[in-house]
């Protein structure tokens, strides 16, 4: 194993583990701690937690026993990877969990480095940018769980810890990797282990992974992982790496009600049967899921849709009226449940849209890892479980993908065995 990651949550543990596929590293995704060794010999191990939007408390102790996990198999190095949007509030989680990693691992220095350029995701002056908007005021300002209304991410981060928080600003990062150690080293020496990282773009973050090469701990999104791998892991042939589909029907889930998710809802509706759940009508009773899977059964061989995903205005108003967690909590429920009753009724294929949603769907199904394939976009590859009916899933991040990804992905899919 070359590196050992702990995600918090599904689809961003994908999107981590099929960039590092891209580059010819294989990869293995567990949900959850597993019980066993790992005896994958994949080289980046990734254990995929839903610790974004849980107490602290419960993140903190489920990321300690994933870090631990790694280091028993071996990991030399941990990764702790979030979202690109630095999703979190001031109650935590990625605060409170590098804190506990960090002193897992005693690492003197821990740098957080969200960045993805290719998806937008840029690190200037210690503040996010989501493609030319500040992070606080891009789209995720409103998401339905933690609402991001501050940029500068030293703000965010020291609200999380109760420690210093500095930063490597781009002019240090343009130095190259010896200047951007020294600069670790200079916050080490001053007290300070936990650092904001600027990067701007690819070659930044290749800066980052050559400076970063022995760091016990690093943090951050896709970007940081595939700046370590081009910057000194060691590459596989990515060609002989056969990676296949089970062949069957397919359906979409979508509980993301991001913006991008809501216009690729937009796209698949206009050419495929959907189905909308009424989540007011979840909190009355089951009615609403008796006829997603009727429905679903209906439509098995024509892609069909099943979508919660709603405009914030909408989705705010449900949250008032219901709460938050109890309305995502119908939303998450449901879900699982369509998801089990579509492969009971054939589907091989399920493309599901928002990380929570993913660890419901793939709870629902009892999946316990994922094989790691090719990328349909950026951070969005198709995955494959195990087991005795293996199922095809693309677990989407919600602000991830083209318009068209969810049909893209289906016309594309890498199928293999047609028995
Ligand atoms: N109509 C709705 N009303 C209230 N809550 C909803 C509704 N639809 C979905 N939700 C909830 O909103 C949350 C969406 O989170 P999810 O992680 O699935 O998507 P996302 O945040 O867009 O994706 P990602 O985490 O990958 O960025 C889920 O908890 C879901 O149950
Ligand atoms: O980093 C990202 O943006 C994604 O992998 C993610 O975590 C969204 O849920």
């Amino acid at each position: 194993m070359q590196l050992g990651v702990i995600a918090d949550d599904y689809t961003g543990a994908t999107d981590l583990a099929g960039m590092l596929a891209r580059l010819g590293l294989s990869a293995v995704q567990h949900l959850g701690v597993p019980d066993e060794p790992d005896t994958s010999g994949a080289d980046v191990v990734v254990v995929a937690l839903k610790s974004r939007s849980i107490p602290a408390s419960d993140a903190v102790a489920q990321s300690v026993a994933a870090a631990r996990w790694l280091l028993e198999q071996g990991a030399p190095q941990l990764f702790f990877k979030y979202c690109s949007t630095f999703d979190s509030t001031d109650r935590g989680n990625i605060g409170p969990v590098a804190v506990a990693l960090a002193d897992l691992v005693d690492a003197e220095s821990v740098v957080f480095a969200p960045s993805v350029p290719e998806n937008g995701r840029t690190v200037y002056r210690s503040h996010l940018f989501v493609h030319d908007q500040l992070l606080s005021e891009s789209p995720l300002r409103d998401h339905p769980i933690n609402p991001m209304r501050d940029a500068d991410l030293r703000r965010v981060l020291r609200a999380q810890v109760d420690e210093p928080v500095a930063a490597v600003h781009l002019d240090v990062v343009a130095q190259g990797a010896t200047a951007v150690r020294d600069a670790l080293t200079a916050a080490a020496d001053a007290g300070t282990r936990f650092v904001i990282a600027d990067a701007v773009d690819d070659a930044d973050l290749v800066t980052w992974g050559a400076a970063l090469t022995d760091a016990r701990l690093v943090t951050g999104g896709a970007g940081l992982a595939v700046g370590m791998a081009r910057a000194s892991l060691l590459t596989a042939d990515a060609a002989s790496r056969a990676f296949t589909v089970p062949a069957g029907p397919a359906a979409v889930l979508s509980g993301s009600c991001s913006a991008a998710t809501r216009r690729q809802v937009a796209h698949h509706r206009d050419s495929h049967p959907s189905f909308e759940l009424d989540v007011r009508a979840l909190a009355e009773g089951d009615v609403p899921i008796d006829e997603a899977i009727a429905f679903l059964r209906s439509h098995v061989d024509e892609r069909p849709l099943v979508y919660s995903s709603s405009d914030p205005d909408v989705v705010a108003q449900i949250q008032a009226d219901l709460g938050v967690d109890a309305s995502a909590a119908l939303v998450e429920r449901a879900f699982g449940r369509i998801a089990a009753a579509a492969v009971d009724a054939g589907v091989r294929q399920i493309v599901v849209a928002g990380g929570e949603t993913s660890g419901a769907v793939v709870n629902g199904l009892g999946v316990r890892s994922l094989a790691i394939g090719p990328e349909v976009d950026p951070g969005v590859p198709w995955t494959s479980s195990g087991g005795e009916v293996p199922v095809a899933l693309l677990l989407k991040s919600g602000n991830f993908g083209q318009d068209d990804i969810f049909t893209r992905a289906l016309d594309t899919a890498p199928i293999g065995d047609t028995r």
